[in-house]
């Protein structure tokens, strides 16, 4: 429940909450199971986030040695038109897909720019360097 009619957006759904309410411990026993799949999907989110940057500094590294530029508009047209369709056939609102494209390809095209200044040396993008 809210702490008061102010903070209605912030409830702390945990076990101290189910104690002190009991008569929603259902829906707080159902919210923990569906928050286990929620961290579930964010592992795998984060797994496939990692290997399309992965890739794409691969990508990175071949334009900058090619000397291509960074960006190819006509690439993400492709990717917004895919994604748009791919979107609404999942049951998903296609604006997620497209601030999804425009995250991860404007990071890429960073990334791309990053290892071009450092004269194709991708290493210029390690973390844990
Ligand atoms: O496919 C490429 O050319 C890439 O550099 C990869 C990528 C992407 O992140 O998907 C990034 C930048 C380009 O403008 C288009 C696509």
């Amino acid at each position: 429940m809210s702490e008061t009619s102010s903070d209605w957006q912030k409830t702390t759904i945990d076990s101290a909450q189910a104690a002190a309410h009991p008569e929603t411990a259902q829906a707080v026993a159902r919210i923990k199971a569906l928050r286990q799949t929620i961290d579930n999907i964010d592992s795998a989110a984060i797994a496939l986030l990692a290997e399309r940057f992965k890739t794409t500094s691969q990508v990175g590294v071949l334009k900058a040695n090619a000397g291509f530029a960074p960006e190819d508009t006509k690439r993400e047209d492709y990717q917004i038109e895919r994604l748009h369709r791919i979107a609404i056939d999942a049951g998903l609102d296609p604006e997620i897909a497209e601030m999804y494209r425009e995250f991860v390809v404007t990071e890429a095209k960073k990334r791309h720019q990053r290892i071009a200044d450092a004269g194709g040396d991708p290493g210029v993008l390690d973390v844990f360097a």
